[in-house]
């Protein structure tokens, strides 16, 4: 256990199975090894019959060497997760881990036992899912808010753990279930051979550097060009391809609308960065309730429900506030309208057909040079025959 500094104190993370009774092993096998600087974490989810044996292992070889144990016991209701369960899980151990480590002094650091397969599996599994990724593989130290979570077996091979733990005849809990995530990681592990791990290690180094190199240009190009909801995009054909894919999708990630669309294939950054390079003014495109569009030079995030097109009579006060919010129909009532007129968000309806301020509307926007973002979001209030624009709100 070279890469534990025994002075420090630390929680480890044991879930039963064979990586972190390993780990848990080799820390009491050192004899640096002193019980009042570790607390073990377990968490039973409750989420398979056997789960209370591999609690069990966890006290039996926590109470032989007096180790300080916390246990989370959880009694839910998976079965509306599905395929969920697995970030379910996650987030709800992560948060267990933090709670402990503020509830003990000097407890910042939790061990967590991924080993040398995890790490190539994850990056052969984040390769297959085409997902847009802050690092390949997995990182020796990471934060869960302030929590460090460090761990210090990820270069130990699968097999030499296994065959200690055999040598050693040290129990260990097996996990029996197989969900999604789990399962194209049964299926990667069964193609992957440890002899191999040299050279795909190499890979993996090699294509982080290149991404650390593009993150730090997309996030600089984002620190001057971004604000919650637009990009300009002026200048984003002078970054590569692969760097302007990180942009979109570092700059959806940080934005609550976007945030879904973000976590979805790689396919939909290609695809955005396709409007971005479009010569066309305005291009749109629509993806569950977010709205991406092009406007000039910037591309716009938004949501469906704000500007999809509706019509409605200023008396029908409760559907005006359902769809545009209170500070609209507040608006309205300010201008002490005729009860006759009409509202409506329609501008590729009335655009060529009314007039505003004796103008056709494109023609006055277009000399204005309004955006068509704003265009469509402005609210437009129509006389009773819907054929002149009174205002636009
Ligand atoms: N129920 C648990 N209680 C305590 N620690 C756990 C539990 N499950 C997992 N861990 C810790 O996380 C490590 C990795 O477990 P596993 O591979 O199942 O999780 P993961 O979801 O891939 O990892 P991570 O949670 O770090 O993203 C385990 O070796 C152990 O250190």
């Amino acid at each position: 256990m070279q890469k534990i500094d025994w002075e420090k104190k630390y929680l480890v993370a044991v879930s039963g199975g064979p990586d972190s009774i390993f780990l848990l092993s080799s820390l009491i096998s050192d004899k640096n090894f002193k019980h009042d600087n570790f607390i073990v974490c377990h968490v039973n989810y409750n989420y398979r019959e056997d789960s209370r044996i591999d609690q069990k292992i966890v006290e039996e070889i926590c109470e032989s060497n007096k180790i300080k144990l916390e246990i989370r016991i959880l009694n839910e209701d998976y079965s509306n997760l599905g395929d969920n369960f697995e970030n379910f899980a996650r987030v709800k151990r992560y948060d267990f881990f933090l709670e402990i480590s503020k509830k003990y002094k000097n407890f910042n650091t939790v061990l967590i036992a991924h080993n040398f397969n995890d790490l190539i599996e994850t990056f052969l599994i984040q390769k297959q899912r085409k997902n847009i990724v802050d690092f390949w593989g997995l990182k020796e130290t990471t934060f869960y808010k302030e929590l460090i979570v460090f761990r210090p077996i990820l270069d130990l091979k699968k097999s030499e753990i296994m065959k200690f733990l055999e040598v050693n005849k040290i129990d260990y809990a097996i996990d029996s279930t197989n969900f999604d995530e789990k399962f194209l990681r049964n299926k990667i592990r069964k193609e992957i051979n440890e002899k191999d791990f040299g050279q795909i290690l190499k890979q993996i180094i090699s294509e982080n550097e290149e991404l650390t190199k593009n993150n730090d240009i997309a996030q600089n190009y984002l620190k001057n060009h971004s604000s919650d909801f637009h990009i300009y995009i002026k200048d984003i054909g002078k970054l590569s391809e692969k760097t302007q894919q990180i942009v979109i999708a570092k700059f959806l990630l940080k934005s609550e609308i976007g945030r879904n669309l973000a976590k979805s294939k790689k396919a939909i950054f290609k695809e955005i960065v396709k409007i971005c390079q479009s010569k066309k003014p305005y291009v749109i495109m629509k993806k569950n309730d977010v709205v991406v569009l092009k406007d000039f030079e910037k591309v716009i995030i938004s949501d469906l429900k704000t500007l999809s097109p509706a019509t409605y009579s200023v008396k029908n006060n409760k559907a005006i506030l359902e769809k545009w919010g209170p500070e609209a129909s507040e608006r309205i009532k300010n201008l002490d309208l005729n009860p006759d007129c009409y509202i409506t968000n329609d501008y590729w309806q009335i655009k060529s057909k009314l007039y505003y301020k004796g103008k056709k509307l494109t023609k006055y926007y277009s000399e204005k040079k309004v955006g068509y973002f704003e265009r469509m979001k402005n609210l437009y209030i129509l006389d009773k025959y819907k054929t002149i624009i009174l205002y636009i709100v």
